[in-house]
């Protein structure tokens, strides 16, 4: 068992050599086979020590969802193909399998995970895997199992690894009783959804492993992606990406939010933009560990408008779904992140107009809208 008696080493060497005695630079690292260990965040036996001009070697988990595959993208044109794994417990289509390495990867299983990152000497982990608002209201125990006990080995496997590791949280950290408008980085945050209290949670976890163990943990709260080539998992403001999906091909969009419901929203290119940036950022710049980023805010009824003016016929009614309207009347209306643009230089390129143009030239090409002009 020459890993265990290793392990073992460490942690005593460490124990020894630990100036305070209070074990505040000791990582948690689970069992293998025997009682649970510590030893040191730099430990050398699975981690590997990269120079500064090296690129980072990345692993994105939940990569198939709305935003993995554009974020593999990115940091593909930026660290070179084969320093981007994908992963998911899906089949990739044709296009995102040929596109870049891709490895199955169940976030429950933390000894394949832990293979991993160890085979493929993975150094920046991005953990995309969770169930969205509405999907999780609709199967609870999956969403804490994915979204809890998933964030749980992340974690663990960042701090013992020592990675750079990026969870994003959501608008939907924040809750009833939250200031709406506009709803600072801190304030109440006693949100009622599962997938809210998973969130906090993992802004919680992430910034006490950050304190207690160094890790370097880093999380923006986004506000609702818009996307023209992936579609939305189940969420409170997936409507605003299905409306340019139903003007282009009916003519017609029956929303299941209020006309005046007013949400936090961005265009993807922003989203991932910001998630690089902070990234990136050099750890003195960052005076905390979760930022809001924000871009716009709009109702149905002005998002409808702005649609109106690349298909002047669109017919927009409502038909309100009570869970997901109760969500978002829970959520912040408008975003504060004048932290984020302070301490990191955060500045979004998209507004509503912009957003609607870029979607419309994605998506308009070999739509109704095209075929009359
Ligand atoms: N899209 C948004 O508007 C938005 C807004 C705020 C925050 N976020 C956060 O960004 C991240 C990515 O969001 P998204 O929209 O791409 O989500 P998504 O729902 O589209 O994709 C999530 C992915 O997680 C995968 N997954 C589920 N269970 C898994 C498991 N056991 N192991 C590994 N993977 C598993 C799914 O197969 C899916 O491909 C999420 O953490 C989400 O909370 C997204
Ligand atoms: C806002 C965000 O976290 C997600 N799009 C949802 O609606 O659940």
């Amino acid at each position: 068992m020459p890993v265990i008696r290793n392990l073992g080493r460490a942690a005593s060497q460490l124990l020894q050599s630990s100036g305070c005695g209070c074990g505040m630079s000791l990582v948690p690292v689970r069992a293998i086979g025997v009682s649970p260990r510590q030893v040191a965040s730099d430990a050398s036996f699975h981690s590997v020590t990269f120079s500064e001009s090296d690129h980072p070697r990345v692993l994105i988990t939940g990569g198939l969802g709305q935003l993995g595959v554009g974020l593999a993208k990115l940091l593909r044109k930026r660290f070179g193909k084969n320093n981007v794994i994908l992963s998911d417990i899906r089949k990739p289509a044709d296009n995102v399998f040929y596109s870049g390495p891709f490895i199955f990867a169940d976030i429950l299983d933390y000894k394949n995970l832990r293979e991993i990152v160890v085979n493929n000497r993975i150094t920046w982990l991005f953990h995309y895997s969770a169930l969205l608002s509405a999907v999780g209201e609709a199967n609870v125990p999956l969403a804490r199992a994915v979204n809890i006990t998933g964030l749980h080995n992340v974690l663990d496997i960042a701090a013992e690894h020592n990675l750079r590791l990026f969870v994003p949280s959501t608008i939907g950290a924040f809750g009833p009783t939250s200031p709406r408008d506009p709803t600072p980085d801190l304030c109440i945050q006693r949100p009622r959804t599962i997938y809210g209290v998973s969130k906090v949670h993992a802004e919680l976890m992430g910034e006490y492993y950050h304190y207690r163990y160094g890790l370097d943990f880093r999380c923006l709260r986004y506000p609702g992606i818009i996307s023209a080539d992936s579609q939305p998992g189940g969420g409170t403001t997936d409507y605003a990406v299905q409306i340019f999906h139903d003007a282009i091909k009916t003519g017609k969009f029956k929303c299941y939010l209020r006309p005046d419901t007013r949400l936090p929203m961005m265009y993807i290119d922003d989203c991932l933009k910001a998630t690089l940036e902070v990234m990136e950022a050099p750890a003195e710049t960052l005076t905390m560990r979760t930022y809001n980023i924000s871009a716009m805010s709009f109702t149905p009824e002005e998002l409808a408008q702005e649609v109106q003016k690349y298909v002047p016929e669109l017919q927009m009614t409502y038909n309100v779904d009570q869970v997901r309207q109760a969500i978002a009347d829970s959520w912040p209306m408008n975003f504060d992140d004048s932290n984020a643009r302070r301490d990191w230089g955060w500045k979004h390129d998209y507004d509503l107009p912009e957003l609607v143009t870029t979607m419309f030239s994605y998506l308009g090409s070999d739509s109704r809208i095209a075929q009359a002009n």
